[in-house]
């Protein structure tokens, strides 16, 4: 699992249904320009703001580019309860080549409950998990022992790893070297973490700047350091603006401007992003392009 995954918004139109033709152009622009795959349903695509209905479109939609283009599709699914995201990872299986199953929040469950949370989801689908570790959006942290534990179970091919931070846990589990797949996704870490061993990333930032973040992929994974982290330091003012303000709403407002995906809504509680976040992010977009 090397390479860059975008992670896709859900774009909606005027009248706030799934537009499926600028989810379908925006699918083809990260595909058609170095994403070695896409990430549908993840946090990016506000998933928990869509109805079953609505999440089935975006799996249809991005299910037909993947294979156009033979790429990758992981597919979030997952919420709080095992029994209910046992019924949704079953649902979305069928049309994913693994799925992104968050670690369970609000509850706070003990390690061992999160452990047994993946084994059963794992047992009920014939796809491979990839676990989603996001503390602070879960309030669920885990050890670098329990980092490395779930990375063992045979159902979890990897994990998308949102620390924050490249911290203590995260250094403990990139050493033990499982040979998991490690997809940072937190958008400004990606490079050091590639440096430490991960295999890959998943980012928001790459539906604007997909062919950026796969040259800074492709020059870790062929020991080219310096190109990797002047392309490392040339995304950071994008990503930092980008996730100024909750996202996916700067992303949006961008994607909206550069005509990508028609209109930039986003779904409440989420609200629109102020003028001055978005000309920020641009800035920081258009000077990648002129670098
Ligand atoms: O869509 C996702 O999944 C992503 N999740 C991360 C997060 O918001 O925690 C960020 C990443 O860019 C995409």
């Amino acid at each position: 699992m090397h390479g860059i995954n975008a992670a896709l918004v859900t774009p909606f139109t005027r009248s706030g249904e799934v537009d499926a033709k600028s989810l379908e152009r925006l699918a083809v622009h990260c595909l058609g320009n170095g994403a070695a795959g896409l990430v549908a349903l993840g946090t990016t695509g506000e998933a928990a703001l869509l109805t079953a209905e609505e999440r089935r479109t975006v799996l249809e939609v991005c299910r037909a580019v993947s294979i156009e283009h033979g790429a990758r599709l992981i597919v979030g699914a997952g919420t709080m309860g095992t029994a209910d995201t046992i019924r949704e990872a079953r649902e979305h299986a069928p049309l994913a080549d693994a799925l992104l199953v968050v670690v369970p929040y609000y509850l706070r469950p003990s390690d061992d409950g999160v452990i047994d949370h993946f084994a059963a989801v794992g047992a009920a689908v014939d796809v491979p998990l990839i676990a989603y570790n996001v503390p602070y959006r879960t309030g669920k942290p885990l050890s670098g022992e329990t980092l490395v534990r779930l990375l063992g179970l045979g159902c979890v091919a990897g994990i998308k790893h949102c620390a924050g931070a490249v911290d203590q846990d995260t250094l403990e589990m990139l050493a033990a070297d499982t040979g998991k797949a490690v997809l940072c996704g937190d958008d400004a870490y990606i490079y050091p973490m590639l440096q430490l061993g991960a295999s890959g990333g998943v980012a928001a930032s790459a539906c604007l700047a997909p062919r950026a973040y796969a040259d800074m992929a492709d020059a870790v994974r062929h020991g080219n350091a310096a190109r990797g982290l002047a392309l490392h330091n040339a995304l950071l003012p994008l990503a930092r603006a980008l996730f100024t303000e909750p996202s996916p709403s700067v992303l949006k407002a961008c994607l909206a401007e550069i005509g990508l995906i028609d209109d930039p809504a986003v779904r409440a509680p989420l609200h629109a992003p102020h003028p001055e976040t978005v000309a920020e992010a641009l800035h920081a977009f258009r000077r990648l392009s002129f670098a």
